[in-house]
C-alpha cells in the first residue's frame, strides 16, 4: 500500500491541472493513467481536430481578400496537414508530458485505476502488476469521456468511425458520411470538406442545436455552397457494408447515403464503467454530480463520508470543454490544499474555490467556417430563466473592420442584456475569425460591467471589435 496526500485518476488535460495545484500547494500526488498523459484533448480531440481545421481556415481567408485570393490557387497539400497534426500530437507519444509531471514533483503510475473504498484506488498496470493505493486527503476522477456509439441495425458492423478516427486518420476517405450535428460533426465535415472529400451530414435537428438559431442557419450555409450534403431532420435506421465495401445508410424516410467511411458523432458519455464506483454506493457508468467545489455529492451515503471524492472535467458532465475542466481543475487543487490545511474554503459565488464560471459564463468556440464563438446564455436561455432580458442584435457585415477583414464578410453577433442589472449575461457571434474576440465578451459578463461603464471600452478602429459600440448604440445611450 502506497500513501499519498491526494490520488487523481485519469491524466488528461484536467487531471494534470488538478496534480499540479495540489502538489504546488504541498500536498504529496500520484497521478494515474491507461493511456496517454495529456488525455483526449491532447492526442484526438482539440489538438488535431483544429491542426486539420486551420489550414483550410487560412486557406479560405486568403481566398477572401481581392489581391491575396490570386495567390492561393490550388488544393490543400492533405499530406502536409496531416504531417502537422502529427507534430501536435507528437506522433502519439506522450514522453515529454510524464516528464513534466516527473518535473513538478507528481508520482505517475500507468495502469487502470479502480476505486476499491473510501479513499482507495487499486491500479492494474498494463503487465497486470497491481499497486494499492491509499489517499490522506482526496481521490480526483478526472477519466473524461468517450463517444457514444447508439444500437442501431449494422452500425457496429460497419466499424464506424469516432471522433479518434477522424482526428487521427492517416489517408483521407473520398466519401464521409457524418453522423450527428453537434460540435464534433459540424468541425469533421468542415475539416474534410476542406480536403475535398465529399461529405454527408445527417442530422436530428439543426446544427448546433444548444446555440441560437442563427448559427445553424450560417454553418449549414456555409457548408452547402462548399459542396457538402446536409440532411436536416434525418436520422439513421440501418446501416451496412456492401460487397465494395461502402458504408450503406438507410434513414428514416428511407433515402440511401453511400459513403466510404461513416463517422458517429451524437455525444459522449462518462468514463466511469470501470472504475469501481459501486464499491463507495455510486452507480457504475454515471457522470459524478458536483458541489461548486467540485466534490462528488454523496447522497448521504456514508461511503462518501468526510467529502473525500471529487471528480473534475467531462466525468462532472459540467461543461465539456478543455477550458472549463481546467478551470475546475485549478479550484479542485487549490480547495484540497485550503481543506488539508483547514484553511477557508471561499466556496460562495465567484469564490477562488468555486467553479461559478460552469453556471454564468461558459465559453465555447466551435471552429466550422464561418466560427462560432459563445459565452453564457442564450436568448431562450433567458427567456426559460424567466430573465428580464433584452436581446441586442447586430450584423457584423456592417462593421467597417470586418469588410476590411474579407471581402463580403458575412456574420452577426448577439447579446442578451439581464435589464435589472443592465449588464450582459451571454453573446454569440458567427464569422470569420470572431473565436479570437470572444474573450471580451467572457470579461465583460463574468466582471459584471454595467452597460454605462462599456461606453467608455472604446474599440480601436477599424477593428471587427467595433461591434461592441454598434450594440451600445443599439441599447442606447445612457439617460442624464
Ligand atoms: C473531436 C473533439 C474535439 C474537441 N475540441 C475541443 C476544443 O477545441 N476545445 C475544447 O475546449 N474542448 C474540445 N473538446 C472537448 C475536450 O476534448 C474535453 O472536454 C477534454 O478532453 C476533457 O478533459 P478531461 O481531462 O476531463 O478528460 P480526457 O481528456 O478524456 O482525459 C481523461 C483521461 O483519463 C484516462 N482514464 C480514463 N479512465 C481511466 C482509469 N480508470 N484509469 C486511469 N486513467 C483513466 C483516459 O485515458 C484519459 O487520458 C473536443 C472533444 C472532441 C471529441
Ligand atoms: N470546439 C470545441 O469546443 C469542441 C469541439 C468538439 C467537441 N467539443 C465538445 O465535445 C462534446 C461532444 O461533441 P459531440 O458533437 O459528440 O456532441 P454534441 O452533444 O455537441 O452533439 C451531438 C449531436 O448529436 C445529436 N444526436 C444525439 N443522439 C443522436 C442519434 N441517436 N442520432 C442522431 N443524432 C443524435 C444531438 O441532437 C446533437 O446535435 C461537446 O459537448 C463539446 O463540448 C468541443
Amino acid at each position: 500500500m502506497q500513501t499519498y496526500d491526494v490520488i487523481v485518476i485519469g491524466a488528461g488535460p484536467v487531471g494534470e491541472n488538478v496534480a499540479d495545484r495540489a502538489q504546488a500547494g504541498g500536498l504529496s500526488v500520484v497521478v494515474v493513467e491507461s493511456e496517454l498523459v495529456g488525455g483526449e484533448c491532447s492526442y484526438w480531440a482539440c489538438m488535431p481536430s483544429k491542426a486539420i481545421l486551420r489550414p483550410g481556415a487560412a486557406r479560405s481567408a486568403a481566398q477572401r481578400v481581392a489581391g491575396a485570393a490570386e495567390a492561393v490557387t490550388g488544393e490543400l497539400d492533405v499530406e502536409a496537414v496531416l504531417k502537422r497534426r502529427d507534430s501536435f500530437v507528437h506522433d502519439w507519444d506522450d514522453s515529454s508530458q510524464v516528464e513534466w509531471l516527473d518535473g513538478i514533483g507528481v508520482d505517475f503510475l500507468r495502469g487502470h485505476g479502480r476505486i476499491t473504498g473510501p479513499r482507495r484506488v487499486s491500479v492494474t498496470a498494463p503487465d497486470g502488476a497491481v499497486t494499492e493505493l491509499e489517499a490522506n486527503q482526496a481521490v480526483v476522477v478526472s477519466t473524461g469521456s468517450a463517444a457514444v456509439l447508439p444500437d442501431i441495425p449494422g452500425l457496429a458492423d460497419v466499424e464506424p468511425w469516432t471522433s479518434r478516427e477522424a482526428t487521427g486518420a492517416s489517408t483521407i476517405p473520398r466519401r464521409l458520411a457524418v453522423l450527428g450535428g453537434g460540435v464534433v460533426g459540424s468541425e469533421m465535415a468542415t475539416a474534410y470538406l476542406s480536403f475535398g472529400t465529399e461529405v454527408t451530414l445527417i442530422s436530428r435537428t439543426s446544427l448546433l442545436g444548444r446555440m441560437e438559431p442563427f448559427v445553424s442557419d450560417a454553418v449549414v450555409a456555409s457548408l452547402r455552397e462548399g459542396g457538402a450534403t446536409v440532411m436536416l431532420g434525418r436520422s439513421l435506421a440501418h446501416a451496412e457494408r456492401n460487397e465494395a465495401g461502402e458504408v450503406v445508410l438507410t434513414l428514416d424516410d428511407d433515402s440511401v447515403v453511400v459513403a466510404d467511411e461513416v463517422l458517429v458523432a451524437i455525444g459522449r458519455r462518462p468514463r466511469t464503467e470501470d472504475l469501481g464506483l459501486e464499491t463507495v454506493g455510486l452507480k457504475p457508468g454515471s457522470w459524478l454530480e458536483v458541489d461548486e467545489t467540485l466534490r462528488v455529492q454523496s447522497g448521504g451515503h456514508p461511503l462518501l463520508d468526510g467529502g473525500w471524492l471529487y471528480a473534475t472535467g467531462d466525468v462532472n458532465h459540467r461543461a465539456l470543454l478543455t477550458h472549463q475542466g481546467k478551470y475546475q481543475a485549478r479550484a479542485a487543487g487549490d480547495v484540497i490544499v485550503a481543506r488539508a490545511k483547514s484553511d477557508t474554503v471561499h466556496s460562495g459565488e465567484w469564490g477562488m474555490h468555486a467553479a461559478t464560471a460552469d453556471h454564468k459564463a461558459v465559453t465555447q468556440v466551435t471552429f466550422t467556417d464561418p466560427e462560432v464563438a459563445s459565452v453564457g446564455i442564450t436568448a431562450a436561455e433567458a427567456e426559460e430563466a424567466g430573465l428580464n432580458h433584452r436581446v441586442l442584435d447586430y450584423d457584423l457585415a456592417s462593421v467597417a473592420g470586418s469588410s476590411l477583414h474579407a471581402d463580403g464578410y458575412a456574420g452577426h453577433v448577439r447579446a442578451i442584456v439581464d435589464e435589472d442589472r443592465q449588464v450582459i449575461v451571454g453573446m454569440t457571434l458567427v464569422g470569420q475569425d470572431v473565436g479570437e474576440m470572444l474573450q471580451s465578451a467572457t470579461i465583460a459578463i463574468v466582471g459584471e460591467v454595467p452597460m454605462e461603464r462599456l461606453w467608455h471600452a472604446v474599440p480601436a478602429y477599424p477593428t471587427i471589435s467595433e461591434f461592441w459600440l454598434r450594440l451600445l448604440e443599439t441599447y442606447g445611450r445612457p439617460q442624464a
